[in-house]
């Protein structure tokens, strides 16, 4: 059975018994531009508590850089080393897993975060951001016409996705030579008050156009874990993996031996965290993430 966060004594015993906390961002910390209710004072606590804090977001639109602009923009002071984006971990893959020359570009299905990872470790990247693409669709257009050079697609979450977009990273795909990435797999994304289509909704279709199925580095792939282990030290039986998703964040953590506290502010519902089976339940449960600061008082 889930413990549900709701009372001095839940808050002060989950506090006692991890010293790192890894943090999904979405839902969990804010829903777009809008911060969730007593953020601030949850991670003010932990720090001054000297617990280490690490962001771990599938959301490919913004590279780490990108991120500590937006923390910042709330009043938190947050590290390029303690986010881990999936647009990292995927620039990440292709450089240290696939060996993919630097000579070799990129397509990106995909906004500037991926974009800007890649550049940040020598990829040059065609498609993304270009507003060429933003065009009215001709299948005659010399966009459609391959790059030989391009040895891998990045695809993920992309706000401008359409036809031209989807049409030409379909021409890359279709030479099994070209390495298939995903940033992630989450279906959906929490807006204020919204549930919105995510990166996979879009990567699905690559994937059904193409008959392929990527390779997927965000969470809950372990790949993002040993990429995160490789930068900070922790002790998985005292750490906790905080998220609102369970085919992601929920089990991230529990396949990386971590303890999971799922909140109620992102995807998932009460009655679907009680239609789980014991063994996919979570360690814990909050309606939100600020409960663990109100209750600690
Ligand atoms: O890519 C997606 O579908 C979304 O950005 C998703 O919300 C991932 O963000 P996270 O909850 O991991 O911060
Ligand atoms: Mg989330």
């Amino acid at each position: 059975m889930a413990t549900k966060i709701d009372s001095k004594e839940s808050a002060v015993g989950l506090l006692a018994a991890y010293d790192t906390f890894l943090f999904d961002c979405d839902g969990v910390l804010w829903l777009g531009d809008h911060l969730l209710p007593h953020v601030v004072e949850t991670l003010e606590l932990l720090r001054s508590l000297k617990k280490k804090v690490i962001f771990v977001t599938n959301n490919s639109t913004k590279s780490r850089r990108q991120y500590t602009a937006k923390f910042a923009k709330f009043g938190l002071n947050v590290t390029e080393e303690e986010i881990f984006g999936s647009a990292y971990a995927s620039a990440v893959y292709l450089s240290t897993i696939v060996a993919l020359p630097k000579e070799r570009k990129v397509w990106v299905l995909g906004q500037s975060g991926i974009e800007d990872e890649l550049h940040q470790l020598g990829y040059e990247t065609l498609g993304g951001s270009d507003p060429e693409l933003d065009r009215e669709f001709n299948s005659e257009s010399p966009l459609l016409n391959v790059d030989p050079t391009v040895g891998a697609v990045v695809a993920g979450l992309d706000i401008k996705v359409n036809y031209y977009r989807l049409a030409a990273t379909l021409q890359y795909l279709r030479d099994p030579k070209v390495e298939f990435v995903a940033t992630n797999i989450d279906s959906t994304y929490p807006q204020k008050g919204r549930v919105l289509p995510g990166a996979g909704s879009i990567v699905e279709s690559a994937a059904c156009a193409s008959g392929r199925q990527p390779v997927a580095c965000g969470k809950p792939s372990q790949g993002m874990m040993a990429a995160i282990k490789a930068v900070h030290q922790f002790d998985p039986s005292k750490a906790i993996m905080v998220g609102d998703r369970l085919n992601t964040d929920m089990k991230f953590g529990r396949d990386g031996g971590l303890a999971t506290l799922l909140v109620l502010t992102g995807i998932e519902t009460k009655e679907g965290l009680d239609s789980l089976a014991p063994n996919l339940k979570p360690t814990f449960y909050a309606e939100k993430l600020g409960d663990l600061f109100l209750h600690s008082k």
